[in-house]
């Protein structure tokens, strides 16, 4: 028995992939577009592990309304989208155009296009069009790191009661060790960490899945 969480070789990795959350033909696509089309920010694409991750646990929690912060060029949304309860939709919220050009043309490819909705613009300001009573299902927050507390606040009063926020990079690659962090980033991630283990409207846990991944429950 171990009590550590494995650390993964790209091998392992591979495997875990092959088993369980292998892309189909329109996500390999579409991982394979980013990369060409957009070489310097690819990174920011979530993993096929976490796209799979998504998907399942969309479905487990039926959800029928979901939220998602920082789009790219889509696979996350996609991952969601395709886990909605009949009816369901999703709400995503970006500031690019050029990135999410690329995210409707592959809605539309999976038939997913009537499921999504796309607001764009800064989240801070964008968030406040959503209706304030609780109604959410799920949200996935993924955008600029320094912005996550503020989309916290707007997001957990709108959650229904057992509704799940996910937010994706909280470890930062291991920055959040640091004594001294130097990046904006990752100062606003340990905050933003902090924040969460003392919110008392949730209740949460730290998944290290890829870079680190918070899910957490309204109470
Ligand atoms: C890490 S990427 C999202 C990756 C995406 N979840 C995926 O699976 O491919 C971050 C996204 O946040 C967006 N973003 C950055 N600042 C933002 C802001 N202030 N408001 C809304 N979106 C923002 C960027 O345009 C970018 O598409």
């Amino acid at each position: 028995m171990t009590k550590q969480t494995l650390s993964l070789s790209d091998d392992l990795l591979a495997y875990v992939v092959a088993n369980g959350s292998e892309p189909d033909d329109l996500v390999r696509d579409l991982i394979d577009e980013t990369a060409r089309v957009l070489p310097a920010d690819q990174g920011m694409q979530i993993a096929q592990e976490q796209a799979a991750f998504l998907t399942l646990l969309t479905k487990i929690a039926g959800v029928r309304t979901a939220v998602e912060i920082g789009t790219f060029t889509g696979l996350s949304s996609i991952a969601i989208a395709r886990g909605l309860a009949d009816g369901g939709r999703l709400t995503c919220f970006d500031i690019s155009d050029e990135f999410t050009s690329i995210a409707r043309r592959y809605w539309k490819r999976a038939g997913l296009e009537d499921r999504i909705e796309l607001r764009l613009g800064p989240a801070a300001q964008t968030l406040a069009t959503l209706p304030a009573e609780p109604h959410l299902d799920l949200v996935f927050i993924d955008a600029d790191k320094t912005g996550y507390l503020g989309y916290w606040q707007e997001i957990v009063p709108r959650m229904r009661p057992g509704g799940l926020i996910l937010v994706d990079n909280v470890l930062r690659h291991g920055r959040v060790l640091d004594p001294d962090p130097s990046d904006a980033a990752t100062i606003a991630i340990i905050e933003f960490n902090r924040f969460v283990l003392r919110d008392d409207r949730v209740e949460s846990m730290l998944l290290p899945i890829a870079d680190g991944l918070t899910i957490a429950r309204r109470h």
